[in-house]
């Protein structure tokens, strides 16, 4: 069994409006796992992050972090654990050049120099930000800005990445230039959380899903298992990605054993089918 690095253990969250956007959530994420948190909008997916960082903490129940509970640890130690990207990563940029920001949070670890120069190095260059080091991070693209802060939070090589909507504003390349840069993160050993309305990029990169509704987790599993779930995924709002679909609609129209079938037999197949609807 691997080691559990995230253990959730009967939060519930309340705002101080009283408003309760969690109800009795408990799970564990093991390390190496690429996670991806999924629900409709307000389900309660960045208020459970904003608690797994300790930006907020639980009204009840525990989080346990990397062997430490949130109540017992400052935000700014735990993210020496947990780096976090913001859904606006925007609001984390601050410095005149993309070296600088990157090279801030190595420097408040207060590493030293060598240590610092390899680490900025190295997320630059996992991020492809080499060619943009002295650039205004501001003036960048909204896919190189995310980029930038990517590149700040690897570059204090945490235990675990969280992503909130890392993809939102992004074309098409940036979107999948970010998952790569998440999951090259996991090839080198670390722990992954995304929440993201992109299903597609879901069932392409996230090993496990959590499905969350009106501040519960009504659904946990290995992603294939859990798009499969269609009618559980329908109570919250979630469609499964277009390629799931597709692959459900064709298993119901080939036979048991279809690993073999050519053009031709497949459209015989489709077509039976259909006739077969039609009588
Ligand atoms: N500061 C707050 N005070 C009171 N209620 C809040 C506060 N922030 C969020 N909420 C409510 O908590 C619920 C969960 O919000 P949350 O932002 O966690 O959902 P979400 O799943 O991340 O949604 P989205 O996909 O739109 O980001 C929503 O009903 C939201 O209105």
């Amino acid at each position: 069994m691997r080691e559990p690095v995230i253990q959730v253990d009967h939060l519930t969250y309340t705002y101080p409006n009283g408003f309760e956007a969690l109800h009795d959530v408990s799970f564990t994420i093991e390390k190496n796992d690429f996670v991806a948190i999924i629900g409709q909008n307000g389900a309660g997916k960045s208020t459970l992050l904003k608690n797994l960082v300790g930006l907020h903490k639980p009204t009840q129940g525990n989080i346990i972090v990397d062997g430490v509970n949130t109540r017992e640890i400052s935000v700014a130690r735990l993210s020496t654990k947990v780096g976090f990207v913001l859904q606006n990563p925007d609001r984390q940029l601050f410095a005149d050049s993309v070296e600088e920001e990157i090279r801030f949070g190595p420097q408040n670890l207060k590493l030293d120099k060598a240590e610092i120069d390899a680490r900025v190095e190295h997320a630059m260059e996992q991020t492809g930000l080499i060619r943009l080091r002295r650039e205004f991070p501001m003036a960048l693209s909204a896919g190189d800005r995310a980029k930038v802060v990517i590149a700040s939070v690897i570059a204090m090589q945490p235990e675990i990445i969280i992503l909130d909507e890392p993809t939102t504003g992004q074309d098409r390349r940036g979107c999948a230039q970010i998952m790569d840069i998440a999951k090259e993160f996991q090839r080198r050993g670390h722990t992954v959380i995304v929440v993201t309305h992109a299903m597609s990029l879901v069932a392409e990169y996230a090993d496990r899903v959590i499905v969350m509704c009106k501040g519960r987790r009504i659904l946990d599993g290995p992603t294939a298992e859990v798009f499969a779930q269609e009618e559980k995924l329908k109570e919250s709002f979630v469609l499964p990605p277009q390629v799931t679909r597709l692959a459900r609609a064709m298993s119901a129209v080939l036979p048991v054993d279809h690993t073999i079938l050519s053009t031709q037999e497949l459209s015989g197949c489709i077509a039976a089918r259909v006739q077969a609807n039609q009588m």
